[in-house]
């Protein structure tokens, strides 16, 4: 279970997330969104360590990442798929991750079959498209077969195919018991992979609920209209239509 209590941290005088309590729950899939700048990746950073807290406190299974004494088998995450050295293969990229961890080659085989990744491990990731890259990404976060998923915008990049594969293996992981907390803005692929939502905006939490719960409590009777709705008034960057209307934000 990922708990996050009273969490805040700013940067100089930006307030990226502002007082933030929530939970993601063993066998559950929860999607986190929000608009651009609300602070989901903050929050995911803070939660992994990567970002020491202002105040409040983020913890996994009830300790902080930090204190996890095998954090690799406890917490699979994927916060940047960019974030993989482009002159290694994906085979010894995962490797080298396995070799840190105690984690078998055997491990690694099954982590490069499972996402699909066969025929192009043993090419530089660099080489990667996007898609690729967010698979390597995926198979880095499987690698120690973690209790909790922590994945920032999974689906980014992938082709349908893809999309549909991340969408099954999501439920599968949550199906077996793990807690799985994803960002994305799709949120028509949220409606069908996710259990909860928590919805922030600003920092703030703005929802945390059941889907179908957020869908019925809209008036538009969609995931991407109850959203709307929501964050109406915390998006910070919205764009211009073609004729000089707001682009976005219940103004459509
Ligand atoms: N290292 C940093 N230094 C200063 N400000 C930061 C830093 N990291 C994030 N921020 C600011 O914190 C706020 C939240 O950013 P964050 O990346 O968490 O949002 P997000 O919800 O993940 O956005 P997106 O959907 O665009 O990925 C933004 O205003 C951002 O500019």
């Amino acid at each position: 279970m990922i708990q996050v209590e009273a969490l805040t941290k700013r940067y100089g005088t930006t307030t990226a997330v502002d007082g933030l309590s929530f939970s993601a729950l063993p066998g559950t899939v929860t999607g986190f969104l929000g608009p651009n700048g609300a602070g989901k990746s903050t929050t995911m950073r803070l939660i992994v360590g990567l970002e020491r807290p202002t105040s409040g406190t983020a913890t996994v299974d009830g300790h902080r990442y930090a204190d996890l004494p095998a954090p690799l088998h406890s917490v699979g995450v994927m916060l940047d798929a960019r974030s993989v050295h482009p002159g290694r293969t994906a085979y010894r990229h995962l490797l080298a991750h396995a070799r840190t961890h105690g984690i078998s080659t055997a491990r690694v085989r099954e982590v490069i079959e499972m996402t699909g990744l066969e025929s192009v491990a043993r090419r530089r990731a660099g080489t990667f498209s996007l898609g690729m890259g967010q698979r390597l990404g995926i198979a880095t976060a499987l690698l120690g077969d973690p209790q909790t998923l922590i994945l920032d915008e999974p689906v980014n990049g992938l082709d349908p195919d893809g999309v549909l594969w991340v969408r099954r293996l999501v439920r599968d992981l949550a199906a077996e018991g793990r807690t799985v907390l994803l960002s994305s803005h799709l949120m028509h692929e949220l409606a069908l992979c996710a259990d909860r939502v928590v919805i922030i905006g600003k920092g703030r939490l703005l929802a945390d609920a059941p889907v179908q719960e957020i869908v019925e409590r809209s008036a538009g009777g969609s995931l991407e209209e109850a959203y709307l709705e929501l964050t109406a008034g915390s998006v910070e960057y919205r764009g211009r239509a073609a004729d000089g209307t707001s682009a976005s934000g219940g103004s459509r």
